[in-house]
């Protein structure tokens, strides 16, 4: 395995835009963490959080009106910001790939499911023989679960059932070993048994390629499973990090406490949507001044709504126990 404390992806103060109809939206606000080599790092939060937009900024991605604003994004020793579309998009597949949670829409219909894993070898591993393709195709396409692969590599994508598709996506997100992987909720169309062996799948690259891999997801029980360390995101910020046996065992931020609340028990179905914490995330047109989580904060009202919470923003402040961070004015009443 690759050595662990090298950093793969180091990201400071992003922060990203889109401006609609006169007002401005800052979506993504100051978020800065780093992946390093075989590390799975979680980022988890709601939906409207900033998740997705975090990623495409990753991957130079943000669709207009939407654009970053601020911020540093480097892969390894590539500033990303410097970098022209045609520089990027070679990036992408081989240190840089993505898994995308709707393969259906990202794999190119009128194209053969071989043809198109084996144009990411083609691409990015020029010195292949052309007559080991065939073999290493049907292997990674094997190594994801797709029944009868000799068959499929004929196939459209139109012809394979959504977990097929998948499959064929992860297939490609994996099949070079990046320095990054970008995984968005990849397993969420899945059933069980195949999301067990696509996850099994994230291991293996990480500990063979030292892939460091960034799993973007809802589902606080796929974080515990098979994360190192985990983000979570509030209303464009991160509003805790750390080690996933810490932040799960003992939260320090009421949202983190609230999030793993609404698990359900062992044995109950996943929650397609974490929407049983009350009341809503705040207008990202308008941020309040303080505390963006004050509104819907248990904490603040056993508290007897402190002043603090809606007049003064809280930093992502270092605890006192390695990696660990938390933005709460009153972080340590949170620990159980
Ligand atoms: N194309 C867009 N135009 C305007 N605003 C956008 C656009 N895309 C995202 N946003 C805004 O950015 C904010 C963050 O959204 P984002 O999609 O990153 O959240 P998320 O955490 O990924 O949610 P989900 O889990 O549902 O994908 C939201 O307030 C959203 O309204």
């Amino acid at each position: 395995m690759a050595n662990v404390t090298e950093t793969v992806l180091r990201v400071r103060d992003l922060a990203v835009e889109f401006s609609l109809r006169g007002s401005v939206a800052r979506a993504v606000d100051g978020v800065g963490f780093d992946v390093r080599a075989g590390e799975i790092v979680g980022m988890v939060g709601e939906s409207g959080s900033g998740k997705s937009v975090t990623m495409l900024a990753l991957l130079g991605l943000v669709p207009r009106p939407g654009r970053i604003v601020a911020g540093s994004v480097r892969l390894r020793d590539i500033e990303l910001g410097t970098l022209s579309l045609r520089e990027l998009a070679r990036l992408r597949g081989r240190q840089l790939a993505l898994i995308p949670s709707d393969a259906g829409a990202a794999l190119n219909p009128v194209t053969r499911i071989g043809a198109q894993v084996g144009e990411g070898l083609a691409a990015h591993l020029p010195d292949l023989p052309r007559a080991e393709r065939p073999a290493r195709i049907l292997d990674i396409l094997r190594r994801v679960g797709l029944p009868r692969p000799e068959q499929q590599v004929r196939r459209y994508p139109h012809e394979l059932s959504g977990g097929m598709q998948q499959r064929v996506a992860v297939a490609m997100g994996v099949q070079l070993g990046p320095d990054l992987l970008i995984a968005d909720e990849p397993t969420t169309a899945l059933d069980v048994t195949i999301q067990a062996q696509i996850l099994r799948l994230l291991l293996d690259v990480r500990e063979q390629s030292g892939t460091g891999i960034l799993f973007v997801t809802h589902d606080m029980t796929t974080v515990a499973e098979i994360c190192d360390r985990v983000l979570v995101m509030y209303a464009g910020q991160i509003v805790e990090s750390g080690p996933v046996v810490d932040v799960c065992t003992a939260p320090a931020h009421p949202y983190t406490r609230a999030l793993l609340d609404a698990i359900p028990p062992l044995g109950g179905d996943p929650p397609e949507e974490l929407t049983t914490i009350p009341g809503a995330p705040p207008d990202p047109r308008a941020w309040p001044a303080g505390c963006r989580f004050a509104e819907r904060c248990w904490l603040r009202k056993q508290l007897g709504d402190p002043d603090e919470c809606t007049s003064l923003a809280p930093h992502l402040a270092d605890l006192a126990s390695e990696g660990r961070r938390s933005r709460c004015h009153f972080t340590e009443a949170v620990v159980r």
